[in-house]
C-alpha cells in the first residue's frame, strides 16, 4: 500500500464545477495519466494520492473494497457537484485471473470529468500545476509473436474444439498476445487520442499502463440502477454497406455465435440475479457495428436489491463467459492449459469507483500493456464446438487491429 509523497491521510478531497475543458485528453500530462471516456464524455485523472497492489486470491474485490472503504472512509470531502464520479475516485484494473498478480488500485490527485453538459475538477492536497507538454510520435513500430506463434495458437483452438466436441465444456475464449517495440517511449496520451476518434462508440481507457478502447461495458452503477453490454458473436466489417448488411444477416443466423452469445448472456443472468430485484434482459441480440468488427450485442439492465457497491457487482459478474467460457471453471482450466500465457490484465475488469461505491467498470478487451518503447497487444474469440481455427486466427487479427492502429496512426 502506498500514499503518493507529499500527501498525508486522510486525503483532504475537494470537487468543484469548471467551464468546460473542451477535448479531455488535451489536459492530461504525460506521466501515467488515467482516462475513462466515452463519445467525449467521462473521467481523466493524473497524479496518485494513494495506489494498492491488490493481492491475488479469491478474495481480492473484498480486500480491494475494505481497503477502499478505509480510504474513503476517513477522506475529509467537500463536493459540490455530488454526482457519480465526483468526490475522491479509485481507478483500477484486475488482471483476469485471479491468482496473477498486478491488479492495482489507484486514486488519482486530480481528476477532471464531463457529463451531461456539467465539467468538473477534483483535487486531493495542494493544487499541482502539470505542464501538459506535446504529443509524441512513438517512431516505427516492429511486432513480434507473443507466447504463441499464429500457427501455434490455430493448434491450440483446434485442440479446444476438440475438448468441446468430448463433451467436457460448452465453450471457452483464447487469446493470443502480440508483441511492439517502438523506436522510443509509447506516449500513452496519442493512443488514447487516436482510439477515441476511431472508436468513439467504445470505452477508451487507461489504468496502470493498461490502455485500450473496449466495446463491453461490464457494469455501470448509478444508485440502485445497473447497466451491462454483454457482447459474443463477431463477424468482420464488410466491404460496403450492402456486404456489412449481409454480414450481419448472417451473423443473427449463425447457430455457433448465437449459441455463444446466449453462453455470454446466462452468466450475465446467472451473476445478476442474486443481486437484483429487477432485471431486464432482450430476448433477442441486437447488432453493435464498429470500424473493425460487428457483434451480437445484448444490453442489460437492472435494479439492485441491496446495497451493493459497482466492485461487488464486478465480483459478482467477472469472468462472464464472454471472456471466460461455460462452464466457467472447465474452461478456465482450459485456458490455462492451452493459451501458454498470463493474460495479466487483459479480459479483466478496468475502471472506476467513486465513495459512493458508484461506477463504471468495462472488460478490458482491443489493449495493450504499455512500458516505456514496449507494449503487449491482446485479443481473443470465442471457441464452440464448430469453430474454426483459420476463422478464428481472422478474428483476432481484426480485433488486434485496434492497438495497432493506435500505436501507427
Ligand atoms: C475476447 C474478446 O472478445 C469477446 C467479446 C466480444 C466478442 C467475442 C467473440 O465473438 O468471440 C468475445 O467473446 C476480445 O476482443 O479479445
Amino acid at each position: 500500500m502506498s500514499v503518493a509523497l507529499g500527501l498525508t491521510r486522510p486525503l483532504v478531497v475537494r470537487t468543484t464545477l469548471v467551464g468546460d475543458p473542451g477535448d479531455l485528453f488535451a489536459q492530461l500530462p504525460e506521466t501515467a495519466p488515467y482516462a475513462w471516456i466515452r463519445h467525449g464524455e467521462g473521467l481523466v485523472a493524473w497524479g496518485e494520492a494513494a495506489r494498492v497492489t491488490v493481492p491475488p486470491g479469491p478474495g481480492r474485490f473484498d480486500w480491494a473494497r475494505d481497503w477502499l472503504s478505509t480510504i474513503f472512509g476517513e477522506a475529509s470531502v467537500d463536493d459540490d457537484v455530488r454526482t457519480p464520479g465526483s468526490g475522491p475516485v479509485a481507478f483500477g484494473s484486475f488482471t483476469f485471473d485471479p491468482e496473477s498478480r498486478g491488479s492495482v488500485l489507484v486514486v488519482p490527485q486530480t481528476i477532471l470529468a464531463r457529463r451531461d453538459g456539467r465539467a468538473w475538477l477534483t483535487t486531493i492536497g495542494e493544487e499541482r500545476l502539470d505542464l501538459v507538454t506535446p504529443l509524441r510520435d512513438p517512431g516505427r513500430i516492429r511486432y513480434g509473436d507473443g507466447s504463441l506463434t499464429a500457427p501455434e495458437w490455430e493448434h491450440a483452438v483446434a485442440r479446444a474444439v476438440r475438448r468441446i466436441r468430448s463433451g467436457r465444456l460448452e465453450k471457452t475464449v483464447l487469446a493470443r498476445d502480440l508483441t511492439a517495440t517502438a523506436e522510443r517511449t509509447i506516449d500513452v496520451r496519442l493512443l488514447l487520442t487516436r482510439l477515441a476518434r476511431r472508436y468513439p462508440d467504445c470505452y477508451t481507457f487507461s489504468c496502470a499502463g493498461l490502455i485500450g478502447a473496449t466495446p463491453e461495458l461490464l457494469v455501470r452503477h448509478t444508485g440502485e440502477m445497473i447497466e451491462s453490454l454483454v457482447l459474443a458473436g463477431t463477424t468482420p466489417r464488410g466491404t460496403s454497406r450492402a456486404d456489412d448488411m449481409a454480414r450481419g444477416a448472417a451473423l443473427f443466423a449463425s447457430a455457433k455465435d448465437r449459441y455463444e452469445h446466449t453462453c455470454a448472456v446466462e452468466s450475465v443472468r446467472e451473476a445478476l440475479s442474486p443481486l437484483c430485484s429487477e432485471l431486464k434482459i432482450p430476448e433477442e441480440p441486437e447488432l453493435l457495428m464498429l470500424p473493425n468488427v460487428q457483434h451480437l450485442a445484448s444490453p442489460v439492465t437492472g435494479r439492485l436489491s441491496a446495497g451493493a457497491s459497482v466492485l461487488d457487482v464486478v465480483a459478482a459478474m467477472h469472468p462472464t463467459a464472454a471472456v471466460g467460457g461455460t462452464p466457467t471453471e472447465a474452461a478456465l482450466d482450459v485456458i490455462r492449459e492451452l493459451e501458454g500465457m498470463d493474460r495479466a490484465g487483459y479480459a479483466g475488469p478496468v475502471g472506476w469507483i467513486d465513495a459512493r461505491g458508484d461506477g463504471e467498470w468495462g472488460i478490458a478487451l482491443r489493449c495493450a500493456q504499455i512500458e516505456g518503447p514496449r507494449a503487449r497487444l491482446f485479443a481473443g474469440c470465442g471457441i464452440m464446438g464448430d469453430s474454426d481455427p483459420a476463422s478464428e486466427l481472422a478474428e483476432a487479427q481484426a480485433k488486434l487491429r485496434v492497438m495497432q492502429y493506435a500505436l501507427e496512426g
